[in-house]
């Protein structure tokens, strides 16, 4: 391993097995009936969903008409951005004032992360907290970095953008019902969204078996809507018990994952689950994250429905704009201390 810097090497404990389990995966769900007049339809599919979050924090789901040429227009967007030199990708840089744009230096609790990342937010400008410091009300406005080449990036991530954000607000009202909440609760909480998009480029890395493309983390938001390409890597953490499961790529499909802003709402009815990506020596890996986020001012906090005196709040209140100011620290710089986590507002 020779060349490979010691930052991207895992603890023993976190480092991929060589064994990879893929039976018996997350839940599969068929989405065809999301418009259906016949409430036998939606209330089956509510059920279905309550029961993926409840029993996995994961699904991937078919038939969710999210048209197919959008995401091919990106994918193949993406991979024309990523194929061109460092040189002219480090235009579009992220720094420690801007987190949109391009990083190829990420961390997840405190170690490497072997990918390249390309953000940008699906509402412009993106608003959040200047510091971390709770008193400190100063908020900045970032802006997307467009690259110059591929030109169609662009509107590829806007338009796929507006498509997913669409999408997200559908199984936010299926999410909410399956919590018995009405279908619009929650959708005051996205009128100024943080929400934003991901290009992920995983490139074959020389020890698949020391290194993770990302490492084991819970997303910090309310949803992610992935889409991932053929080549698989992607690991969820079982509920039942902590076993790593692969994801099995299916065309076409969309893995979606309820973030650690469901968990306190739902009062850890869902909990958000723990995944990581494994990386391979011979292929690279290409995927989308959609990350479904509140505006910054929101305060994440159990829904008063959904707490009562036997089954008290877990979490106390906190600002979700902070909280993700913190994140982004913590992916940019290596800290001493852990990242912030939601367990440190458990009461
Ligand atoms: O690439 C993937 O499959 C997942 C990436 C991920 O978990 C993330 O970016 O939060
Ligand atoms: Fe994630």
């Amino acid at each position: 391993m020779g060349e490979v810097d010691p930052a991207f090497i895992q603890a023993i404990e976190h480092r991929p097995k060589p064994t990879i389990i893929e039976a018996q995966g997350i839940p599969v769900i068929d989405l065809s009936s999301i418009n259906s007049p016949d409430p036998n339809d939606t209330a089956g599919l509510v059920a279905e969903i309550g029961h993926a979050c409840k029993d996995w924090g994961f699904f991937q789901v078919i038939n969710h008409g999210v048209p197919t040429d959008i995401r091919r227009e990106i994918e193949t967007a993406a991979r024309k951005f990523f194929a061109q030199s460092t040189e002219e990708i480090w235009k579009v840089r992220k720094n420690e004032v801007n987190p949109l744009g391009y990083s190829d230096s990420e961390l997840t609790k405190n170690v490497r992360d072997w990918k390249r990342v390309f953000d940008f937010a699906v509402k412009e400008p993106m608003v959040i907290p200047v510091s971390v410091e709770a008193d400190d009300k100063e908020v900045k406005k970032l802006m997307n970095q467009w690259p110059e080449y591929p030109p169609e990036l662009r509107e590829a991530c806007q338009e796929y953008a507006q498509e997913l954000e669409k999408f997200s607000y559908k199984l936010l009202e299926l999410i909410s019902l399956s919590l018995g909440l009405a279908a619009n609760r929650l959708s005051g909480f996205f009128k100024d969204q943080n929400s934003y998009g991901r290009l992920n480029h995983y490139p074959p890395c020389p020890v698949p078996q020391l290194a993770l493309g990302v490492g084991r983390h819970k997303d910090g938001g309310a949803l992610t809507v992935l889409s991932q390409d053929d080549v698989g890597g992607l690991e969820v953490k079982r509920k039942t018990d902590g076993e790593w499961i692969r994801v099995k790529p299916t065309p076409d499909a969309f893995i979606i994952n309820v973030g650690d802003i469901f968990q306190v709402w739902s009062n850890e009815k869902y909990e958000s689950v723990e995944h990581r990506v494994a990386v391979n020596s011979e292929k690279e890996r290409f995927s989308i994250p959609f990350f479904f986020n509140p505006a910054h001012y929101t305060i994440v906090e159990p829904l008063e429905e959904l707490i009562n005196e036997q089954n008290p709040a877990k979490y106390r209140p906190y600002n979700y704009g902070k909280f993700f100011a913190n994140r982004k620290r913590s992916n940019f710089t290596k800290l001493d201390v852990e990242n912030i986590q939601i367990s440190h507002f458990r009461v």
